[in-house]
Order: structure tokens, then sequence, then C-alpha cells
């Protein structure tokens, strides 16, 4: 052995020593740092309930503790042990551990970074949370710390806020939208614009409780899924939202995903459907992933404005009726459906006053797939009539017929809709991020979970009826025929459509 060689064992034994000596005084002083940091927590708590409770309550809160502590101490046997016994065992719960320690920044491993967040958001909302003249005690004062009015906070790993709760005076205008979306805005801003909040208001309580949601996943890809009979999945969504979970094949792998459920046509509440959505959000996307899940549940008609020929890979196949792609096919695939929407229901009626159930063909579920109205519109001859109209009939008489339709298109076409599609399309969509009032308009509430800065495509929220709002991540469906689709993507979605059986015909296999 040289004499480096024995120099740097003894060094190695030395920093062994010195480390295990370390780790044996931590472990002995580790109750006494526990009690430390118990105390540490209490005190600044205490602190900010004294900055932030109102001198009436503070005072008789002191007074009751200070009366039930001076009791104990002075009166009960053994009364001072007892009470420092509380107190050693208050701190110390309060300072276990700090992934098992009560949420909270203060003492966290990250505190510097939380602390600093926090208080960001506390002087970023205090300009819009302003004292009231009268008020003695303001929640938000330029300066003052966050513990005034931030309570309850819940930090993940990095110290990033995953809950909390924050005060606002009362006299906070909470019941106006345009208030609550300010304070909405500096909060994601403050804590972290890449993530998607859910924010619920209690007036009553003069509190809003933010919670930061999990991204919904974005690889589930088109697949023949798992549901009833006249049910197509429009996405996936949060577990809590949905009482039905269903197997998904990711990659490998067969997971449970929570769907979100369309029953459109005969007997449905919500017999059809709007999207909207702006370029690029995923709006062919939602039409490709539905139209893969027809031909099992009934006949498809595809009408494709925007005449790209993104649909082109349904032509001919079993189920398909027709993909309309130009506009003079497109208009007159939807005088037809005008039409047999008509004939349907002139049989159905007919067939119910003699008693006889309805023949098959005026039962089949018939899908209706329509991509961008307005720019059908748009492309339609002043002497043909109105898409809009065309699609009038259909929607009164679609649910007794059968018949549903699903239409995308841009936000503009709130204002355009001829009143029968508006009251029957109670399946809603938004895709991607629509202006707030828009999506109020659209939905008839608000959207709930307030999106994050980017959303992925086909990322969106979706309302049937009248229930909640929920959020919606479509399944991802490429045009197979695209030279852009991955080889796995084209075989997934080629295999979940019967193989066609006649060659495309000049407008599709129009019966
Ligand atoms: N659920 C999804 N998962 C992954 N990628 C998606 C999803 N939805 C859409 N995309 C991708 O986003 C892009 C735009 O999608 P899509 O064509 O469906 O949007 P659009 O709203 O119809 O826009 P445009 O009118 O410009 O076609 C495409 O490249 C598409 O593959």
């Amino acid at each position: 052995m040289t004499s480096s060689t024995a120099r740097r064992g003894a060094t190695a034994r030395a920093r062994h020593l010195a480390r295990s000596a370390g780790a044996q005084a931590r472990e002995a002083l580790q109750p006494l740092l526990l009690i430390w940091r118990g105390a540490r927590r209490g005190a600044t708590r205490g602190l900010a309930w004294l900055r932030g409770t109102p001198a009436e309550r503070r005072n008789s809160t002191l007074f009751l503790t200070a009366l039930a502590v001076g009791g104990v101490t002075l009166f009960v046997p053994y009364g001072p042990a007892l009470t420092a016994a509380a107190l050693v065992g208050g701190a110390a719960w309060l300072g276990r551990d700090p992934d098992s320690a009560p949420p909270g920044p203060a003492g966290d491993r990250p505190a510097g970074d939380v602390d600093a967040r926090l208080q960001a958001l506390y002087d970023g909302l205090a300009p819009y949370l302003p004292p009231h003249p009268n008020d003695p005690h303001p929640l938000y004062l330029p300066g003052a710390p966050y513990q005034r009015a931030l309570v309850d906070v819940r930090t993940d790993r990095e110290g990033r806020p995953t809950a909390l709760t924050l005060r606002y005076p009362g006299h906070f205008t909470d019941t106006e939208a345009p208030a609550r979306a300010r304070i909405e805005h500096v909060v994601r801003a403050k804590t972290d614009p890449g993530r998607e909040y859910l924010f619920q208001w209690d007036p009553a309580n003069t509190l809003l409780h933010v919670t930061a949601l999990e991204p919904l996943r974005t690889d589930i890809t088109t697949q023949p899924f798992v549901t009833g009979p006249g049910e197509l999945v429009l996405g996936f969504t949060d577990p809590a939202a949905t009482n039905r979970l269903i197997p998904v094949l990711v990659g490998a792998e067969t997971l449970r995903a929570a769907p979100l459920l369309w029953r459109g046509g005969g007997r449905s509440g919500e017999p059809h459907l709007l999207a909207i959505g702006h370029p690029g959000s995923g709006r062919t996307t939602l039409l490709r992933a539905l139209a893969n899940q027809v031909p099992r549940h009934g006949d498809l008609v595809v009408v494709d404005a925007t005449g790209a020929g993104e649909y082109a890979y349904l032509t001919g196949r079993p189920g398909v009726l027709t993909v309309a792609d130009d506009p003079s096919t497109a208009l007159a695939t939807l005088d037809w459906l005008a039409g047999e929407t008509a004939r349907r229901t002139g049989v159905v009626t007919a067939a119910k006053r003699h008693g006889h159930p309805p023949p098959a063909d005026a039962r089949r579920p018939l899908w209706v797939l329509l991509d961008g109205l307005t720019e059908l519109v748009a492309l339609t001859p002043p002497d043909r009539p109105d898409p809009r109209e065309l699609l009038s009939g259909p929607a009164r008489h679609g649910r007794g017929a059968g018949v549903a339709l699903a239409i995308t298109d841009t936000p503009a076409l709130l204002g355009a809709l001829p009143t029968p599609l508006a009251d029957a399309a109670r399946a809603r969509v938004v895709l991607g991020h629509v202006r707030p009032e828009e999506a109020r308009a659209f939905l008839g509430t608000p959207l709930g979970p307030a999106g994050p800065a980017w959303l992925p495509p086909g990322r969106g929220w979706a309302r049937l009826g009248n229930g909640p709002v929920l959020r919606l991540q479509v399944p991802y469906a490429p045009d197979p025929f695209d030279e852009d689709t991955g080889a796995a993507e084209r075989a997934a979605v080629l295999a979940q459509l019967p193989a066609p059986t006649a060659a495309p015909a000049a407008w599709g296999g129009r019966r």
C-alpha cells in the first residue's frame, strides 16, 4: 500500500466518523428540533391569526384562553406540569415532518419560495380587494403579511400551492362574473399559470377555495370504446365527475378512464351537439372520434364544409351513407336530410297511430356530423336554401326520428343559430380558449375550472343539458390518410372501422 493510499484511507475513515457522529447528534437532538420547529410554526400561525381577526373576537378569545390556561395551572393538581406537557405536546405535533405536517408554508422545506410566492399573490390581490373606508382591520393592505388573508395553504414537493383558501372583504362584489374573473386571473398568474385551477366561491363565508387540478391525459387514442347502445364517447374527464370508468388501451397498457358520454338522437335529453372552437382547437378531431364510433351504432352522414378531405377514409364503409366534402354535395345532403327526417317522422307517427312499432328503416339511428357550419353558409349560392334552415327540421324532429346532429363551428356561430337548432342542441362543447363571455353564453353558465394559459389540442369543456360544466379531453383521432399520421395510429383508426365494401361514389353511398 502506498503512503497516498493510506492517507486517503485515513481521510475517508475520518469523514465517515464525522458523518456518523453528525447523524447521531441529529438523531439525539431530533425531539428538540421537532419542538423548536413546532413552536415556530405555532408562533407564525398565532401571529397571523392575531393580525387577521377582528378586535372584539380576538380579545374575547384571548381572554377565554387565558382564563382556561390560568385555571388549569393554578387550581388543578399538577396544573403547571400539565400545562407544560400540553404546550410541548402541541409544539411537537405541529413540528412533525413537513410531508405529514398540517399543510402550510411556514417551516416546510421550500418555505422561502412558498412564502415569496404567497406574498406575491397577496400583494397582487391587494389592489383588487381594497379595504372599505370604515374597515379598521382591512384584510388586504399593501405590504401586510399574506397570512392575514391566505389560509389553509397546501403545497406540493416543489413548493407550488396545490390548494389554498383566501378570505376576501364582505363588500367585494363576489356575485359579479367580471369581478370574480379578475381575482381568478390574478391567482392563476401569481401561482402557476401553467396549471388548471378549480375556483369555488363561498359568498356566505366570503371565502374563495382554490384547488390545482391534475392535467387530463392526452395520450388516449380513438379505439373501440366499451359503451352502451347509442352512447358515443366525446372524450375523457375527471374521474370524480362521473360514476363510470371504462377500460382504455394506452400503448400496451390497459387503464381505466372516466368517459364523457353523449347519447344523441332518439329518447335523448340532449339529442344534438354543438361544438365551438377556434381553428386548431381540435373540432375536426372531435368529429372524427365520433365518426369512428358510429358504424357500431347506426348510419353515418358526414358533411365537411372545410373541403379538406379529412373524412375521406370513411367513404364506402358499411354504415357510412355519404361523406360530402364539396359545397354542392353538402347542400344536396342537407336537403336530403330534411326530407329523410320528415319521412321518418311521418312513418313513426303513422305507425303509432295504428298501434304498430315503427319500421326498422325509420328507427335506425342516423348520425349527421357537420364540420364548419358558418363556412357552409358562406359557400351557399344565393339561390339555394340557407343550410341553417335546412337543419331546422332535423333539429326539431330529430329526437323522434332517430336523427342526431353534431355540428362544429367557430364561436361566431353563436349569434347565427336558428332557434330550433339552438334549443335542441343541448349537448355543448367548447374546445380550446374562447372568450369567457362567449363560453358563458354558449354553455349557459360560466366555465367551472379555469383553463391553463396553454391548452393541448382537443382540450375543452362540455355541458350536457343542465348538468355541470366538465373538463374534456377528446381522444386523438387522426386522419389515417394523412401522411403525418404514424403507422400505429393509422392502424388503430382503421381497425376500429368496418372494411370498405364499395368504391367511393360521386356522392358517397347515399341511399
Ligand atoms: N385530442 C387530440 N390529441 C392530439 N392531437 C390532437 C387532438 N385533437 C387535435 N389534435 C391535433 O391538433 C391539430 C388541429 O386539430 P384539428 O384539425 O382537429 O383542429 P380544428 O379545430 O378542426 O382546426 P382546423 O379547422 O384548423 O382543422 C391537428 O394536428 C390534430 O392532429
